[in-house]
C-alpha cells in the first residue's frame, strides 16, 4: 500500500465490449481501498493544460491589487481571487501558504436561481486577460464532461443506473480550481503547509498537478506516502459527499501540499459537484441488514456550505449562507 493504482480509462472512450465492465471494477477496487488513483488515457490533450497552465502563471504573477479586483471574498457565490492565507484547510497549523482562482457553473444575472439568491449560484468572475475567458470556460466544461464519464463508470459497481449521476449533475456546482503556492524558503516554519490536512468536500476531484511536487497521501495505516507527479494523468480522489453517499463503501481519504523548497507550484483541481438541491442518502447498493445507513440525508448546498465555513474565516464572519 505504498504507491496509489494507475488506471488507464481509455477503454471507456472505445467500443470494445466488455471494456467499461474491466475500467469499472478497476475503479471500484480504488476508491475501497484507496479513495485516490491516476488516471490515463483521458482525452484532455497536453496541449489544453500547457494552455490552462500558462494562463495561470500569467494571472498569478499579475500585481496583488489587479488581482483582488476579483476577490473571492467580496462574493456571495464563491468565484474568483483567494490571496494567500484565505483558507486554512488544517485548523491546527497555519493558513494555507497558496493563492487561488475559483470559477464554477457561469449562471447569468436574470437565471432564476441567481434571482433567488440560491448560495453558490452566479456568474463568474474573470480576470481581465486575452483569450482566458473562453479557454477558462471550455476547460470546464471538459473537465465536467470527464467526471462524469468517470462516475458513469462508476454506477455499474455501486448497482444504480447508469444515469444516475448524469440526471444529478444537471447545471452542477462544481469548481475549477487554480492554485499557486508560493516557494518555501528554509526559514519558513516547518508548521507552515502549501494545503494542510483534508479530505474533499464533494464528490470526486480530479487534480492536475504541475512538475514540482509536494502532493501526500495518507494511506490505511495513517503513513503518508508522495503522490508524485506523472506526465499525463490526473489525481483522482473522492470526497466526503461520495463516502455518505456510498455508506463508506468508498473513501474519502486525507490529503496535503508540502511546498517545495524554493520553487513555485501550479496545481489545478476540478471538484465535480452535483446540482445543489440533491439529496445526499445513502444508495440503495450500499446499505442491507449488516450495514444500515450510517448518516443523516443532506442536500449537496448544505453539506459544502456547512464545509466551507469550517476552513474560510471570511465566509464564518462576514457572510450568511
Ligand atoms: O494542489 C494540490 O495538489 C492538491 C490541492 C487539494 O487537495 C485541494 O485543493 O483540495
Ligand atoms: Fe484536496
Amino acid at each position: 500500500m505504498n504507491s496509489l493504482p494507475i488506471i488507464d480509462i481509455s477503454p471507456l472512450y472505445g467500443d470494445e465490449a466488455g471494456a467499461w465492465q474491466t475500467v469499472a471494477e478497476q475503479i471500484d477496487l480504488a476508491c475501497r481501498q484507496w479513495g485516490f488513483f491516476y488516471i490515463k488515457g483521458h482525452p484532455i490533450s497536453p496541449a489544453r493544460i500547457a494552455e490552462v497552465l500558462g494562463s495561470a502563471q500569467r494571472f498569478f504573477a499579475l500585481p496583488v491589487e489587479e488581482k483582488l479586483k476579483i476577490d473571492i471574498t467580496q462574493t456571495r457565490h464563491h468565484r474568483g481571487y483567494g490571496a494567500v492565507a484565505t483558507e486554512q484547510l488544517d485548523p491546527t497549523k497555519p493558513s494555507d501558504l497558496k493563492e487561488t482562482f475559483d470559477m464554477g457553473l457561469h449562471l447569468p444575472a436574470d437565471h432564476p436561481e441567481v434571482l433567488a439568491e440560491k448560495p453558490l449560484r452566479g456568474p463568474n468572475r474573470h480576470p481581465d486577460l486575452m483569450g482566458w475567458e473562453n479557454l477558462m470556460e471550455q476547460h470546464y466544461r471538459d473537465m465536467q464532461a470527464l467526471a462524469q464519464t468517470l462516475l458513469r463508470a462508476m454506477t455499474l459497481a455501486l448497482g444504480i443506473e447508469r444515469d444516475f449521476f448524469d440526471t444529478r449533475f444537471n447545471e452542477p456546482v462544481s469548481v475549477l480550481r487554480l492554485i499557486h503556492y508560493p516557494p518555501r524558503d528554509t526559514a519558513s516554519s516547518a508548521e507552515q503547509q502549501g494545503a494542510g490536512a483534508h479530505t474533499d468536500y464533494g464528490c470526486i476531484t480530479l487534480l492536475y498537478q504541475d512538475a514540482a511536487g509536494g502532493l501526500q497521501v495518507r494511506n490505511v495505516d495513517g503513513q503518508w506516502i508522495d503522490a508524485p507527479p506523472l506526465d499525463g494523468t490526473f489525481v483522482v480522489n473522492l470526497g466526503d459527499m461520495m463516502a455518505r453517499w456510498s455508506n463508506d463503501r468508498y473513501l474519502s481519504t486525507p490529503h496535503r501540499v508540502i511546498s517545495p523548497l524554493g520553487v513555485d507550484r501550479y496545481s489545478m483541481p476540478f471538484f465535480a459537484e452535483p446540482h445543489p438541491d440533491t439529496l445526499i442518502q445513502c444508495l440503495p447498493g450500499c446499505q442491507d441488514d449488516a450495514h444500515p445507513p450510517k448518516y443523516p440525508t443532506t442536500t449537496c448546498a448544505e453539506f459544502l456550505l456547512s464545509r466551507f465555513a469550517d476552513t474560510y474565516a471570511y465566509r464564518r464572519e462576514s457572510l450568511a449562507v
